[in-house]
């Protein structure tokens, strides 16, 4: 039996003039996951919630929230979800207690308990008038009034901006107690380690287009290894032509690095063959995962020449589950 999914985006277009900023993005985020939604500056990240909460209007492709209609019930939408987004506009010359209280009237009341309980464990201030908040504060904020009304689902678009790391922890932790309670989370970030530390799942948007959606749990298990060979004497790069998950063949001398995926038997078998003398091998970490896939924007800010940008491919296809 599938349940209905508590966020499913099907299609998603979305064209600025002649420009396309989202493009033809499907994914969909169950209840009790954490969804992380990665991708550098101008991705899509915001055009996709933007549409998902219908504040703006798809080019084409529809969107559904708690199995309801993005456009016909967004009012109901919005009413059952929390939502932080990247621009929070709020009354500079309210206290932050006057804030939620302001927010939360539009929602029917405040639950002055469960504000309390969220206030604590950031670290908040809400005595301060807004304007005069720092914009971690700020922030804190934005996440409480995202929160405070026990939302069956929440949207947070890049949540831990201005964030210490003490704060970020703890935050974590509330989305993680809210998805052990069948809470859903739509989290937003341009940061791997911080979709790494929180999420099931993680979609990887670049230039509008979605590259993969891939289970945090598989990704870390499909980190590429790194492995180190010394040889007796000099071994041509030529040798590990074709080997089977073998990438970036260097020859230093006698000394060979390649970086590989699966199984390291065919790269032993060729070493062994050619009188190997010790063999060394690490994982790399998730960052350089994540500098895969977005490989041609580090080559178009000019931080690798060498490599052209093939290889975000290895991915493979997009889940369509
Ligand atoms: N109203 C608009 N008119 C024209 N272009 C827009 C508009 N809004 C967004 N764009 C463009 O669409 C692309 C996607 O923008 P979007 O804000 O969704 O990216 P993002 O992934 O959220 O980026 P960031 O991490 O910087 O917030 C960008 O190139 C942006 O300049």
């Amino acid at each position: 039996m599938t349940e209905t999914p508590v966020i499913e985006v099907d299609r998603l277009t979305k064209r600025y003039g002649s420009f396309t900023a989202v493009e033809d993005v499907s994914f969909e985020i169950h209840r009790g996951e954490i969804f992380g939604f990665l991708g550098p500056n101008g991705a899509g990240k915001s055009t996709t919630i933007r549409s998902i909460l219908d504040l703006i209007r798809p080019t084409s492709g529809h969107c559904r929230v708690l199995g309801l209609d993005s456009r016909r019930d967004a009012v109901e939408i919005h009413r059952r979800i929390g939502f932080l987004p990247s621009d929070l506009a709020l009354y500079p010359n309210l206290t932050g207690r006057q804030t939620l209280e302001y927010l939360g009237n539009l929602r029917g009341g405040v639950d002055w308990t469960r504000v309390d309980e969220l206030t604590e464990r950031l670290a908040a201030d809400l005595s301060k008038k807004v304007r005069e908040y720092s914009s971690g504060n700020r922030q804190k904020l934005g996440i409480i009034q995202a929160l405070m009304h026990r939302p069956e689902a929440v949207i947070l678009d890049e949540p831990i901006t201005g964030l210490d790391p003490l704060v970020q922890l703890e935050f974590h932790s509330m989305l993680r107690e809210m998805a052990d309670a069948g809470g859903t989370v739509f989290l937003s970030s341009h940061t791997i380690s911080e979709v790494e530390r929180v999420a099931d799942r993680v979609a990887f948007i670049r230039r509008g287009h979605l590259i993969a959606v891939e289970r945090m749990s598989e990704l870390q298990d499909k980190a590429l290894r790194r492995i180190k060979l010394e040889f007796a004497a000099p071994v041509p790069a030529s040798a590990f032509d074709g080997v089977d998950g073998v990438h970036e063949v260097s020859v230093d001398g006698p000394t060979v690095t390649a970086q590989f995926e699966g199984s390291m038997a065919p790269l032993l078998t060729i070493a062994t063959a050619h009188d190997v003398l010790s063999v060394s091998s690490a994982s790399v970490d998730l960052d350089e995962i994540f500098l895969e896939f977005y490989r041609d924007e580090v080559v178009a800010a000019g931080d690798d020449p060498d490599e052209p940008g093939e290889r975000g491919a290895r991915a493979g296809a997009p889940e369509t589950a």
